[in-house]
């Protein structure tokens, strides 16, 4: 009597979990975009604690392994937690090296997935689905859905300086300094790291109104460029988005004492598609042949119930959600500007739109946003709140959120699309 026992301990934990996550960091910046939050809810809390074929233990521990591989510790502790909350064996968060072979096997295509999807292929997915402690094809669509969630909403968290956030409010606590309040401001107020200026990043913007000039003048001469002429230009976004690496911080942070258990190979990371020399018989992922619409979607549909249905609202939100508005000026047809951004994203995936001009690309996305869009897509470990401020300086916060969440959406898109043909080819 008297004594906290497991049971207790359990209950302590919960009501942790209630006061300290709810709503947690994320929500909050996503509740500029109520819409949207409530599409990345749904499918959030349906992955992880909905009908599905994977047990509860092995979806948080996925999700753990998932946001390894960006060093991202605020998802892996939040996560973490969880996993307790599910009774998943303690044992296991000592590290990698303590889980069942089952879930080690699912190692190699997180990391494919999370840094050079296109190297994914029908023998991953024969490889896990064959031998002893196999897995179900379902299972692999649910653990496939699990490792892009949560890889792209690394993307989310970095791009938006939420952990930056997260840690400084946790030491905070820990000293006892003036409670941080959790407000949106704060959130995203400006943070004191990283105050150098980084090349590529300080040039001047055009600024809004060159931008508008730019999607009007875009509309109104609807240029016809041949099918060469087109994948000419798709092919010059990719080869400068290379050029690009050159002006991106390089230095990839020291993987953390208290996550490196959790993280096994960091070297390898993302490298650019249109770099990728001796594998170069890999195509470009044309959508016209393998989209989300006509494939992707009924594909996880008929392996993991309803899921291909949420997956579809929200990328169909994080697609269309506008608010006709551009930093302050109302009445704006903003769709060249955030189709821009969406195809810039998967372009760097080496994913190609066929009936896209993507000389749009270079007129309407600085490079200085194409920059920022890639580190925090390919690299969001590296990305700073310092980073978040100096870009899209006319934009408000909640537009600069937008963006961020169609980093999150065209990512995710793009692991998906290479993964689940891999999974269609398989069948096939
Ligand atoms: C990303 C933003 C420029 C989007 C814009 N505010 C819109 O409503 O469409």
């Amino acid at each position: 009597m008297g004594q906290i026992g497991d049971h207790d301990t359990h209950g302590l934990l919960v009501e942790a979990f209630l006061q300290n996550n709810r709503p947690d960091h994320v929500s909050q910046v996503m509740g500029l975009h109520p819409a949207y939050l409530e599409m990345f809810l749904r499918t959030h809390h349906y992955i992880l604690r909905g009908d599905g074929p994977l047990p509860f233990d092995y979806r948080h521990f996925i999700a753990i392994m998932a946001a390894g591989r960006h060093q991202c510790s605020y998802l892996i502790n939040q996560q973490k937690q969880e996993f307790v909350l599910q009774g998943g064996d303690q044992s296991w968060l000592k590290g990698l090296n303590q889980i069942p072979k089952k879930l080690r096997d699912l190692y190699e295509i997180n990391k494919i997935l999370a840094h050079r999807p296109w190297l994914i292929n029908k023998s991953h997915i024969e490889k896990l689905t064959k031998g002893a402690d196999s897995w179900s094809l379902a299972e692999v669509v649910h653990a496939i859905v699990l490792l892009t969630h949560f890889h792209s909403l690394c993307s989310f968290v970095f791009g938006c300086g939420i952990s930056e956030e997260a840690d400084r409010q946790m030491n905070a606590e820990k000293t006892k300094a003036s409670p941080v309040e959790a407000s949106n401001n704060k959130v995203l107020s400006s943070s004191p790291r990283s105050k150098q200026v980084r090349d590529g990043w300080s040039e001047a913007e055009v600024g809004v109104e060159t931008l508008m000039e730019r999607m009007k003048t875009l509309s109104e001469r609807a240029q016809e460029f041949s099918a060469e002429e087109r994948a000419k230009r798709f092919e010059r976004v990719e080869s400068q988005s290379v050029e690009l690496a050159m002006a991106l911080p390089s230095d990839t942070p020291a993987v953390q004492p208290g996550i490196q258990h959790f993280v096994d190979d960091p070297a390898f990371v993302y490298q650019d598609f249109a770099k990728r020399g001796e594998v170069s018989e890999i195509p470009t992922f044309r959508v016209q042949d393998y989209s989300w619409d006509d494939h992707g979607y009924s594909l996880v549909n008929r392996l993991y119930n309803e899921v291909g249905n949420l997956l579809d609202d929200k990328f169909k939100v994080a697609y269309n959600l506008t608010y006709y508005t551009m930093g302050g000026r109302t009445d704006v047809d903003t769709s060249r500007f955030r189709r821009a951004i969406w195809n810039y994203i998967q372009c760097m995936y080496g994913i190609r739109h066929d009936d896209y001009d993507y000389g749009e690309v270079n007129q309407l996305l600085e490079r200085s946003l194409k920059a920022f869009i890639k580190s925090a897509c390919c690299f969001p470990e590296r990305v700073t709140k310092a980073d978040y401020d100096r870009v899209l300086r006319e934009f408000k916060h909640s537009e600069k959120v937008h963006v961020m969440m169609m980093v999150l959406e065209a990512r995710m898109q793009a692991e998906l699309l290479y993964a689940l043909r891999a999974v269609m080819r398989y069948m096939t």
